[in-house]
């Protein structure tokens, strides 16, 4: 199944509650992004040259660890999680997530991962798992997101706002939901009654 939607909008942390309870690993596709932003930005690489990037990308390959309480981002020894969720990733991931060779390095990787599993994303449910069983959007006011996402920045609310409506901007091109998604706006919602609506609108396996 995927759970898709703009930034900030909960993705994650659903993702890994619902495939807690359904005993299943979730992956998310944004550390990926993440990933690449940064080590493309250390190696003081420009982010539009694709060339360059994925030259530097290919020369060390990537492990994503699908840890059920939050996905983990390996370059051989090095955990790179704890650093691409800075607001200058957050700066730069679009540029990067543009890019169709990047698009291309990342749904790879997903694609070979064994199934089943949560995918969730911006673009899980419309290009990379376009059959899953159900496909879920999440929404909430770009306000709410920046309420949420500001206690995890050291920025205040409206600079986080203003950073995460130009970041959905910039997605755009990606990120319309699956015309047969459930489309969920989480404003009104606690975590768990986000988690709850979807176990309950899930199809129940086939035996
Ligand atoms: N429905 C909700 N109500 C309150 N807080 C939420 C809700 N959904 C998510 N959050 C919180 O919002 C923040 C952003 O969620 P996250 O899962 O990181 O979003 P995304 O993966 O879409 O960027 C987290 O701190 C999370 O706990
Ligand atoms: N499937 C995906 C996942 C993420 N992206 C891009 C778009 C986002 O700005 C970045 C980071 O995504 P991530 O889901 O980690 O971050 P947010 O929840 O949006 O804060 O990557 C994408 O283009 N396609």
């Amino acid at each position: 199944m995927t759970i898709d939607g703009v930034a900030a909008s909960g993705k994650s942390s659903v993702a890994s509650g619902v495939a807690r309870a359904l005993g299943i690993p979730y992956v998310s596709s944004g550390l990926l992004y993440r990933a690449a932003t940064q080590l493309g930005r250390e190696a003081g690489v420009r982010l539009g040259d694709a060339a360059a990037l994925l030259t530097h990308l290919r020369a060390r390959p990537l492990r994503l660890e699908a840890l059920p309480e939050g996905n983990r981002v390996w370059q051989g020894e090095r955990d790179l999680t704890d650093e691409l969720h800075s607001s200058q990733v957050d700066a730069g991931v679009s540029v990067v997530a543009a890019l169709p060779e990047v698009r291309a390095w990342v749904d790879d990787q997903l694609r070979a991962l064994p199934a089943p599993f949560v995918a969730e994303g911006r673009d899980m449910g419309t290009n990379v798992f376009p059959q899953a069983r159900a496909k879920f959007y999440l929404t909430a006011s770009a306000r709410v997101r920046a309420e949420r996402r500001s206690q995890e920045r050291p920025e205040d609310v409206d600079a986080v706002e203003a950073a995460l409506i130009e970041r959905d901007r910039r997605d755009a091109g990606q990120s319309a939901p699956a015309p047969d998604a459930h489309v969920i706006d989480t404003g009104p919602l606690t975590l768990e009654g986000v988690i709850e609506t979807i176990l309950q609108v899930l199809p129940t396996p086939t035996a």
